[in-house]
């Protein structure tokens, strides 16, 4: 179990490399991804969100907070790869208190929706807490488009490199996500898929840390046809091109939260196995072979981001 997630990534970050950061929400997908990162021989992070906290905890964030990390943990200390626990898009500074408390490896503070000075302030202070008690901190500069949370960006705001430089400087966060075109969920980009690669090879320049994309998810069509083909309505599905994800990481993207792949995964086999499994009502027999194609897309993804044999 990674102390703080700044170890690995800046070994990433050195090597040119990005480490999967995977979201989970429950038991299953938290071991799908571990034994996919196990397999590989990958260091992994896996993180949860606010929403998964209070999803996990019914509601209390300490009690979410402290079962994520005995989970995570108990698992951790059978594998031989490492595994770091990340409190993901932290905005609540009580949901941000309590994951420190519990023992996450790293935190993001997510102040990217308040203007330059204020996010640079409530970072500084969460860094100041988190660096006391030898955990790592993520920030966000720029806005990512679409649904983060239960804040509608309508247009993303792209990172301002000389901005990203002073940020770093003053904040000494350890990690930092850049916005650079990407946004949550299956339905990315308005027209063709674009990133600004310019802006991110900046970022890098001025920052020299690890920087982690969001919004990463492939979205691969053959699975959405999958789903679809079973009753899910997710027509105009579109993900981040692999050439695009690759080009990322060789501009210096070394953590890439991936979750809406996972999802779109676990609807589509979901649907195929209850639709051929009529009588099936035991739920391990109708996991099982649900959680064994999301760890298949986890080990795709380890392979793509370069991690794999890394640990
Ligand atoms: O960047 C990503 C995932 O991007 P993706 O949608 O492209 O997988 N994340 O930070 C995941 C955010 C999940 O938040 P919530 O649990 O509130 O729905
Ligand atoms: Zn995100």
């Amino acid at each position: 179990y990674v102390k703080n997630t700044k170890e690995i990534l800046e070994k990433a970050s050195k090597e040119r490399y990005a480490i999967g950061a995977f979201n989970f929400n429950n038991m299953e997908f938290l071991q799908a991804i571990l034994e996919a990162a196990e397999e590989e021989k990958a260091p992994v992070i896996v993180a949860t969100s606010e929403g998964a906290i209070k999803y996990i905890g019914k509601g209390d964030i300490e009690t979410g907070a402290k079962l994520a990390v005995e989970m995570v943990r108990t698992y951790a200390e059978k594998l031989s790869v490492p595994v770091a626990l990340h409190l993901d898009h932290g905005r609540d500074f009580k949901v941000i208190m309590a994951a420190i408390k519990a023992g996450y490896s790293s935190v993001m503070i997510d102040a990217s929706h308040l203007p330059f000075e204020e996010n640079l302030r409530e970072t500084k202070r969460i860094v100041e807490i988190a660096h006391a008690v030898g955990i790592s901190v993520e920030a966000e500069l720029g806005k990512l488009k679409g649904i983060e949370d239960n804040v509608v960006e309508k247009e993303s705001v792209l990172v301002d490199p000389e901005e990203a430089k002073v940020f770093v400087k003053e904040t000494e966060v350890d990690f930092l996500a850049p916005a650079i075109g990407t946004s949550h969920g299956a339905f990315k980009f308005k027209g063709e898929a674009q990133l600004d690669f310019e802006r991110l090879k900046k970022v890098k320049e001025y920052t020299q840390i690890p920087l982690v994309l969001h919004g990463a998810s492939m979205v691969p069509q053959d699975i959405v046809k999958l789903a679809n083909e079973y009753g899910a309505e997710l027509s105009g599905a579109k993900g981040v091109p692999e050439d695009m994800l690759k080009k990322a990481i060789e501009l210096g993207i070394n953590k890439i939260n991936t979750d809406t792949d996972l999802r779109i995964t676990f609807v589509a086999y979901l649907r195929k196995v209850l639709s051929e499994d009529k009588s099936q009502i035991d739920p391990r027999k109708i996991f099982k072979p649900v959680f064994e194609q999301v760890k298949e897309i986890v080990k795709e993804r380890i392979r793509i981001f370069g991690s794999s044999g890394k640990a």
